[in-house]
């Protein structure tokens, strides 16, 4: 094997955003955003009992009647979810069969993690440049702003990707439970791209065969309350470079995810025991476009945390993929080029998080300009 490069990345000093907290001290003018890149304090002051007006309209997909309901039933959530992914590109998924104590247990576990003392969790240091264990990932230069979060990320799927060394020993069924929880998130994200397919009219499997064996991470978010939560962003606006995403948020947060619709900022109101699906980059490649992935951040709030759990999930490194041929034609010209997916995602995870920038990565360049959102 060749011997491991010394990382060349210099990130400077990252604090730990728990600590800042603890300390009461002045908010570090590396977690001070430029102007035209803060928050409305409308938004950022938002607490859990304001909805946001326009966050009620995000699509609410019932999985029950989906994987259970009458014909009736299935045609009518089928279109519902074709016009979620086709307008939205995040919706709720409500009666999605993973048991209520299972997802409070991993949001037991992650709180609970969260909670150690920093340098118990230091012992699953993320490396500088890295993504997998607890630290600040997306992160390559001294100069580059820092988000007010503390992460904790993991490979899951397939068994390869794991650092076993990262997978920590305290809380007591931390891992075991991000196993047995992951499982069942997998399972979900099969079904829900086979429902996906048939709404693209595509045969159901299409997804599952060209996927292989999927690569699933999970990532755990937590944003401390933030004095100045008009100052900071409590993660950059980006897309996700994965297939899908599951987010769960732990009961009790505060309102922070905010997806980029019409150009402006729209919080995403959560639903007790719902979990937020929103599409990823490769799904926008293989659609040619018609699903695309959605831009989005995390806002903090002043008095109150947040803790996110996270699950992404994509094809196998190893495939090959592009528009599929059947989405192609003379009014929907191929817009993305074909590429390795390993590659896209190494492209993703060694790039600061700047809203769908990573995706150049696969478009076919048009005189398209982007615009900037208000
Ligand atoms: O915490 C959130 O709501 C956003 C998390 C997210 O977008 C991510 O981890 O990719
Ligand atoms: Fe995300």
């Amino acid at each position: 094997m060749a011997p491991v490069a010394i990382s060349p990345i210099k990130v400077g000093k990252i604090d730990d955003v728990q600590e800042l907290r603890k300390a009461n001290s002045k908010i570090p003018e590396r977690f001070v955003r430029d102007i035209t890149e803060r928050p409305k304090l409308a938004t950022a002051a938002l607490s859990s009992s304001s909805s946001s007006s326009l966050s009620s309209d995000i699509p609410i997909i019932d999985f029950s009647k989906l994987s259970k309901g009458n014909k009736d039933e299935v045609l009518s959530e089928l279109l519902k979810l074709t016009a979620a992914c086709e307008e939205w590109g995040f919706f709720q998924v409500i009666n999605h069969g993973i048991d209520q104590s299972l997802l409070e247990q991993i949001e037991k576990v992650s709180n609970d993690f969260f909670m150690l003392p920093l340098a118990e969790k230091q012992k699953y240091p993320m490396a500088p440049g890295g993504v997998q264990g607890y630290g600040q990932a997306f992160v390559f230069s001294e100069d580059q702003k820092l988000d007010w979060c503390n992460m904790f990320a993991l490979g899951v799927e397939p068994k390869f990707i794991r650092n076993p060394k990262l997978w920590p020993t305290k809380p007591g069924q931390f891992s075991e439970t991000v196993e047995v929880y992951s499982s069942k998130v997998r399972k979900l994200c099969k079904s829900l791209l086979k429902y996906m397919a048939m709404t693209l009219g595509l045969k159901k499997d299409v997804f599952k065969e060209m996927f292989g064996v999927a690569v699933q991470a999970i990532r755990m978010n937590y944003y401390p309350p933030c004095p100045r939560p008009d100052l900071v962003l409590g993660l950059s606006p980006h897309s996700d470079g994965s297939a899908l995403t599951v987010l769960q948020e732990r009961k009790g947060s505060s309102v922070g995810l905010q997806i980029l619709k019409d150009n402006k900022w729209v919080s995403v109101q959560p639903i007790p025991n719902a979990l937020v699906i929103n599409i990823g980059d490769t799904i926008e490649v293989l659609t040619n476009g018609k699903y695309k992935s959605v831009e989005h951040r995390a806002v903090t709030h002043r008095q109150k945390d947040r803790l996110s759990i996270v699950t992404f999930y994509a094809p196998s490194y190893e495939i090959e993929l592009g528009p599929l041929p059947e989405l192609v034609d003379e009014n929907n010209p191929c817009k993305y080029r074909r590429y390795n997916h390993g590659e896209y995602s190494k492209h993703y995870v060694t790039n600061k998080l700047q809203g769908k920038r990573t995706l150049d990565f696969a478009k076919i360049q048009t005189n398209n300009s982007n615009q900037n959102p208000t």
